[in-house]
């Protein structure tokens, strides 16, 4: 399997953990070594999951979920890979903890001013963001043993 096809399934099948009933978000971080260094999904705050429904404006984005599961140092010159493009609040993570690019899935909100945000401070940051395109489309996972 290619690396970036490796790697973008890992944050398709993060976000298959996400209870979020319309979007399930996924990222994976990754370093200059080609390492996965975070994975992490949309979801509630952690021991909150049962008492409250499920609210957008309480949910932990992905990205930062990725971040804050990190097992390096810190993510200077590390890429992202997510399922949906980040919003404004995670582009300003991406940005201050130095990562160095942004690779995407979908822009289904790409009118928002939340992406407009995002996209806009990425461009003054010189953090290149680009669209993900798979070498393979579909990847099969076999979970029982033969
Ligand atoms: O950067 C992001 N990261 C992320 O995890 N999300 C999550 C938050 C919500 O749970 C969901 C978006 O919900 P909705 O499609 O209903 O607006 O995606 C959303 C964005 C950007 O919209
Ligand atoms: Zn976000």
């Amino acid at each position: 399997m290619e690396p970036e096809d490796y790697f973008m399934a890992a944050a398709v099948l993060s976000a298959r953990r996400s209870r979020d009933p319309s979007t399930q978000v996924g990222a994976c971080i990754v370093n200059q070594d080609k390492k996965v260094v975070g994975v992490g999904y949309n979801k509630m705050p952690n021991g909150c999951e049962d008492h409250m429904p499920w609210s957008r404006s309480k949910v932990c984005h992905a990205e930062l979920n990725a971040i804050l599961n990190k097992n390096s140092a810190d993510l200077k010159g590390c890429s992202i890979y997510v399922t949906l493009f980040p919003c404004n609040e995670c582009a300003k993570l991406i940005i201050q903890a130095g990562m160095k690019e942004v690779i995407y899935l979908s822009d289904k909100y790409n009118t928002s001013p939340e992406t407009q945000a995002a996209k806009l401070m990425f461009k003054q940051a010189k953090i290149p963001f680009r669209k993900f395109l798979p070498k393979e489309t579909e990847v099969v996972l076999q979970l029982q043993s033969v």
